[in-house]
């Protein structure tokens, strides 16, 4: 491999104004504006190949996340991708444990989000260096350096290193096959487009009645604000996806642990697979309390798009309080991080069904559920990719989705590229995009 000395790090803030349309609103979330802090690593190879990372934030508070993915950067610049991928633990190790800037973490909160950025554009690099998609570099990764890029530290009382090794080992057996299979049919997902809470009933029926028509059969509702409302609406989409089809509810950390026990045993007759984020992402007991107390109704827990590390994700699994690990590519410690957590969620046998949408998410994720199910879990049972349909237009190597499968990216990378000419466009405060809209409401 050539070294590939990485010469340069920018970081731009980029925002969609989503929130003019209510798309991506929920409980807590009334007017997101899906937004990136944008990563590009330049390199000095002939080639002058480029590592590109994102991770997603909702709009204001972006620019934070820029400001700590500059900090991080000094520990980037100079360093080789040779030398950064032959121990990606350490370099892992390097970025997460500063000993100065760790202090405003560790682990957690904007600079794990300006981690997760950097680490996506390093493993973006790897990927397009090696001339494969991502999914593809590490399904044919020798299982010892898959696992010599995890950092193990916290969580070997759940998952050894040896055990990880074990299951990558075993699930060698029919992994040609699967890879096939995905090839072909690509990995099962479901939508969450049709119904942000901001939604009138009409869009709704609308959007819902459009994706039947294209062949989706799981369908997530956004509830939590109003109990009357989330009455109506559940009744409404299991009216019109009938009752074969999958029904999700997400109520992303609205309630308190007996508010989300009461409220959900309301909508039980709506037959929910999963009540998403019922409280504070960091209550593991609360959830653990939530899981027994519906699992009589036939109800799981979900989460994970806000638990912000593999230690987060250890205690949910040992404390049974989650049945569904919503893995985000972006929330976390970059692939490095997630390897841990399928790996944990496989030890415990429960499904991942990774969290998307948002701008990049489905882009990235679904690189890591391919991985997932071709060289760990080798299940498909009760698992599903979330997909949301925004702002694909604006990426190189845009999801493809056939018959409500994610089809598997051929090009090298990890997906994340953006257009230039969107990147620009939408750049913070500066875009033309921005420009307009504060124009408007200046008039
Ligand atoms: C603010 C965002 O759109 C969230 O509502 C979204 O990530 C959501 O929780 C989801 O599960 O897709
Ligand atoms: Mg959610």
């Amino acid at each position: 491999m050539q070294e590939n000395k990485i010469i340069k790090l920018t970081v731009r803030d980029v925002r969609f104004p989503t929130s003019l349309e209510q798309h991506g609103s929920d409980a807590m979330h009334t007017d997101p504006d899906y937004s990136v802090a944008y990563v590009v690593l330049e390199t000095d190879s002939d080639a002058a190949l480029k590592g590109y990372g994102l991770t997603f934030t909702v709009g204001r508070g972006t620019e934070i996340v820029v400001c700590a993915v500059k900090a991080l950067s000094t520990l980037v610049v100079g360093k080789t991708l040779k030398e950064i991928v032959s121990d990606f633990r350490g370099f892992y190790r390097l970025l997460s444990s500063d000993g100065q800037m760790r202090w405003v973490g560790p682990e957690k909160g904007v600079i794990q989000l300006a981690t997760a950025a950097i680490l996506n554009a390093v493993w973006d690099l790897w990927a397009r260096v090696e001339g494969k998609p991502l999914w593809k570099l590490l399904v044919d990764m020798d299982p010892a350096k898959l696992i010599s890029c995890i950092d193990f530290r916290y969580i070997t009382d759940a998952l050894t290193e040896q055990e990880a090794l074990d299951i990558l080992v075993k699930a060698k057996k029919g992994q040609k096959s699967r890879e096939e299979q995905m090839l072909k049919e690509g990995y099962p997902a479901y939508t969450t487009s049709c119904a942000w809470l901001g939604y009138t009933d009409q869009q709704l029926t609308q959007l819902c009645s459009e994706a039947l028509a294209q062949g989706w059969t799981k369908f997530k509702v956004k509830v939590g604000a109003d109990l009357q409302d989330d009455i109506r609406r559940c009744s409404l989409i299991r009216k019109l996806i009938g009752p074969n089809n999958t029904l999700m509810i997400d109520a992303n950390q609205r309630w308190d642990v007996n508010e989300a026990i009461t409220w959900v045993t309301k909508l039980a007759e709506f037959h929910p697979l999963w009540i998403e984020e019922p409280t504070c992402p960091d209550d593991v007991l609360g959830h653990a309390s939530i899981s027994k107390a519906l699992a009589p109704l036939g109800i799981g827990v979900a989460t994970g798009e806000q638990c912000h590390n593999r230690v987060m994700f250890k205690q949910f699994l040992q404390a049974a309080a989650l049945q569904f690990v919503q893995i985000d590519s972006c929330r976390v410690g970059s692939v490095n991080e997630n390897l841990a957590i399928i790996l944990m969620a496989a030890k415990f046998n429960v499904p991942v069904c990774p969290h998307a949408g948002g701008v990049g998410l489905c882009e990235l994720v679904q690189h890591l559920i391919l991985f997932d199910y071709i060289s760990v879990s080798a299940s498909l049972n009760n698992r599903m990719c979330e997909y949301v349909d925004h702002l694909h237009e604006h990426f190189e190597s845009p999801t493809i989705i056939r018959n409500a499968h994610y089809i598997p990216p051929k090009d090298p990378g990890y997906s994340c590229e953006m257009l230039e000419e969107s990147v620009q466009k939408h750049q913070y405060p500066d875009g033309e995009v921005w420009r307009a809209i504060e124009q408007q409401g200046k008039q």
